[in-house]
């Protein structure tokens, strides 16, 4: 087993929670998809007061982005990046086409629906047989080349999205290159680890497109539940509206907002591993609203699944035990948020 598909293929998903809802022309919330208020503040629906969160910005040109990577990895486990290379008109092209792909009546989706056991399609979220409630999303998952799906929904058209989304995901591969070697920088990795982490060659990656449909009643629904990212790092560009937010203790769910081409960096859980939790992987969710369709890009950079994950050498108490990165994947597709706490020593 090679892959990142082929590593979900042991953690299926029932057929009937893969089919999203039928957004179109809904005027109220089924009950189905009605989150009700809870005490426990993780499964609150409702946000904070928005508290100024000291989430930085950082300029990647900036001569102590270093520094401040390696504060907000160990404080946040989130941050933004700015001057980060990657073309603004790249970044349109792919809401773009991620629009004209979630813009097509839902039959035409269905073609392309995931399957039980795979991983790349049209869906709902991975974790969606872990909540009662649904979620307002729809979601297209990419791992490689898209081609076989695109070919099915735009036959004679296919090429535009798939350019696309190859040159964003090269894009992204490039940036998480550059990201992983100043976050890396501040622990004090042995650079066999290093090169793990950064896995220039055989790296397995996923791009994740996110639409939210705009809904007649925000106050009660949920986008995309909480969770932490699985992999090692994730790139995320949110479009113009709000609606990711994240889990801080004492504080509650906090905002982060757009802001006009930056890039949310967030740490999974692979890299908490690697850390020896020195580095959170946060917790975070996306909430939707009533004004308009949102749209959000994540891309996900995971070492090669056949590998080890341990934390770092470098640290005389590890505080989670090795294991193959496909033994992972499927502990965390099969256990969620537990997965962490399953192999801690
Ligand atoms: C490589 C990945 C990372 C996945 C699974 C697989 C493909 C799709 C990703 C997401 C995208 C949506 C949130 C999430 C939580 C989900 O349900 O599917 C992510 C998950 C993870 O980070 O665990
Ligand atoms: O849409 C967002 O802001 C968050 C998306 C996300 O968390 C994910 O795709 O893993
Ligand atoms: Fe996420």
């Amino acid at each position: 087993m090679t892959t990142l598909s082929e590593a979900y293929r042991n953690a299926p998903v029932a057929s009937h929670q893969i089919t999203p809802l039928d957004f179109d022309s809904l005027d109220r919330v089924p009950e189905s998809h009605i989150w009700s208020q809870s005490d426990e503040p993780q499964q609150n629906i409702q946000s904070q007061e928005p508290q100024e969160l000291s989430i930085p910005v950082i300029d990647l040109t900036d001569p102590n982005a270093l520094d401040l990577i390696g504060q907000a990895c160990k404080t946040w486990g989130i941050f933004q990046v700015i001057n980060h290379g990657v073309p603004l008109a790249l970044i349109k092209k792919v809401e773009s086409e991620s629009r004209r792909l979630f813009g097509l009546p839902t039959d035409e989706k269905h073609k392309v629906l995931r399957s039980a056991n795979g991983a790349t399609g049209y869906g709902t979220a991975r974790i969606s047989p872990f909540f009662d409630k649904c979620m307002w999303h729809e979601g297209f998952t990419i791992m490689g080349s898209c081609v076989e799906d695109a070919n099915v929904l735009w036959p004679h058209d296919y090429k535009n999205f798939c350019e696309t989304m190859d040159a964003y995901q090269n894009e992204m591969k490039l940036l998480t290159h550059k990201l992983l070697h100043l976050m890396l920088q501040t622990l004090n990795l042995t650079q066999e680890e290093m090169n793990w982490a950064i896995s220039a060659q055989d790296s397995q990656a996923a791009l994740q497109l996110n639409s939210y449909p705009s809904c007649p009643n925000p106050s009660n629904a949920i986008g995309l539940a909480p969770h932490t990212d699985s992999l090692l790092l994730t790139v995320l560009h949110q479009g113009g509206a709000n609606g990711l937010e994240i889990f801080v203790e004492g504080l509650g769910w906090s905002p982060v907002n757009p802001v006009d081409g930056a890039f949310v960096v967030n740490i999974g859980d692979l890299l908490h591993i690697l850390s020896n939790a020195t580095f959170q992987a946060v917790n975070h969710r996306a909430m939707v609203n009533q004004a308009k369709q949102r749209i959000s890009v994540a891309y996900f950079h995971g070492p090669p699944v056949e590998s080890v994950v341990a934390p770092s050498s470098s640290f005389e108490n590890p505080c989670f035990r090795s294991m193959l990165v496909k033994e992972f994947i499927s502990l965390k597709a099969k256990n969620f948020h537990k997965a962490l706490s399953m192999i801690r020593k």
